[in-house]
């Protein structure tokens, strides 16, 4: 199986866990593409009554084109359950987010939400944190400044671009700065530094948040759970 099949078996099985009544919080990306069809078919074919909220444009128009009912962000101060992908997960359940540049309106859903399943293909499968470079977004004004501040942590700064060559903005309007760090020893260590920096509004470690993980392999979908 390719990549892409193997991020559609985790998707299929992640719909599983959804329950009639559920506000749903829904990620981002190639991998919750698919889980967005799963759940729209079970709305269709079980009259599931659910609520979307979602972490961007994309996935918006998607769940709505296809009959998801959802609201925003502010209409609710509580999620019962969020379905996203995710770069990068380590042994203990820590990851990285934000190869889709939407890591700051997904740790929002992510944290309002009472639990956190993230469908992946078995490739995101880690020992230690960082061969996937760590995003954060940054506002405009000063941004050459963090990213020399960053560059003097020898954190290894590259602003994403998209193939014209032009800076890759956020939702927000943001740029993305990607750290390039190889190894990361400590995340909470380096999510306090990067929590600290004025500047960056969000970065792409998401720690202590998730509380499965419904892998994609060849013999089927495999379930982890963070025993959180
Ligand atoms: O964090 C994300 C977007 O900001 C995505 O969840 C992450 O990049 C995984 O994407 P995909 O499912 O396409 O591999």
């Amino acid at each position: 199986m390719d990549q892409s099949a193997l991020k559609k078996v985790a998707a299929e099985r992640a719909v599983d866990f959804v329950e009639d009544g559920m506000t749903l919080g829904l990620g981002t990306g190639s991998t919750v593409f698919f889980l967005v069809e799963a759940i729209a078919r079970r709305v269709r074919e079980e009259h599931l009554h659910i609520t979307g909220v979602s972490t961007s444009s994309r996935t918006e128009t998607q769940a709505k084109e296809l009959g998801i009912p959802m609201i925003g962000i502010d209409d609710t101060d509580h999620i019962d359950l969020t379905i996203d992908g995710a770069d990068e997960i380590d042994r203990h359940f820590q990851g990285i987010k934000g190869g889709g540049a939407a890591h700051t309106l997904e740790k929002m859903v992510a944290t309002t939400s009472a639990q956190n399943i993230w469908i992946v293909d078995s490739s995101k499968l880690v020992d230690t944190l960082g061969a996937f470079p760590l995003p954060t977004e940054v506002i405009p004004f000063g941004h050459t400044q963090v990213e020399r501040r960053l560059a003097a942590e020898g954190l290894n700064p590259v602003w994403r671009r998209n193939d014209a060559g032009e800076l890759v903005t956020t939702h927000n309007g943001n740029y993305v700065l990607d750290l390039h760090v190889g190894k990361i020893a400590h995340p909470h260590l380096l999510a306090q530094f990067l929590d600290a920096q004025t500047g960056i509004l969000e970065h792409g470690l998401f720690l202590d948040i998730v509380n499965k993980v419904v892998v994609g392999t060849e013999s089927g979908a495999e379930v982890l759970n963070a025993g959180r």
